[in-house]
């Protein structure tokens, strides 16, 4: 399973020594949520950040695009380094058009979906998409609790995945900890997001440490 590091919980007056902890760790990504306080109740940050970020690191960003109509800034944020992009199915009128614009633009596409959205929204995407990220708290703020019934939207997920398009990436997104792991890989996600439980203070390799061990 890979492990993306959401920057949301970090320390940023500390965030080149939070990232560079992070990769030093063992990340596998680091994961950036824009937020635009219309999308999601929240503000972050936008293609600057990113840019800042992807010079003190070398590992792939993983950018999250929590605002509505996404397709404004793909080339900005293309251009700011972002590896991969991805949007929410409920942020714009145009997903497919969203996600064949960001592979265009050379980078990998992703699509989200909340908590409430039916998963058959994924469907007629998937052949598409090359992450296909499944929230598993309300969007907008790090350190929420894990929504249970999104174990079997998981393996629903993984499901539709296995038939229409198995080089495609399941990420999970939020409320990912120690107790939460092993029922979210067990389940079928390839790629946890986490926040709070890998940047809260202690060692970020303790923390990654702590998850790897429940997957062993
Ligand atoms: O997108 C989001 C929140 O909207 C997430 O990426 C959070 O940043 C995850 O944080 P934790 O739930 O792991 O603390």
């Amino acid at each position: 399973m890979h492990f993306a590091a959401s920057i949301l919980t970090a320390d940023f007056g500390r965030l080149r020594e939070e990232i560079q902890e992070a990769e030093r760790a063992g990340v596998d990504w680091i994961h950036l949520d824009v937020m635009d306080g219309v999308f999601v109740p929240n503000l972050t940050f936008g293609p600057i950040l990113v840019e800042a970020v992807r010079r003190v690191t070398a590992l792939p960003l993983d950018v999250h695009l929590m605002i509505v109509h996404p397709e404004r800034y793909l080339e900005d944020f293309a251009h700011a380094g972002a590896d991969h992009i991805t949007v929410h199915v409920e942020a714009t009128y145009h997903p497919h058009r969203a996600v064949e614009r960001i592979k265009d633009l050379g980078k990998k596409a992703g699509l989200a979906i909340n908590p409430g959205t039916p998963l058959q929204a994924f469907e007629p995407l998937l052949p598409y998409l090359d992450l296909a990220l499944l929230m598993t708290v309300n969007p907008g703020f790090g350190g929420q609790r894990y929504i249970p019934t999104s174990t079997e939207r998981i393996r629903g997920l993984k499901a539709l995945r296995d038939r229409l398009n198995p080089g495609c990436l399941i990420e999970v997104d939020g409320g990912v900890n120690a107790r939460t792991v092993g029922e979210v890989y067990q389940a079928g996600a390839d790629v946890a997001v986490v926040g709070s439980a890998l940047f809260n203070g202690r060692p970020v390799a303790d923390n990654l440490r702590a998850l790897r061990e429940v997957l062993e």
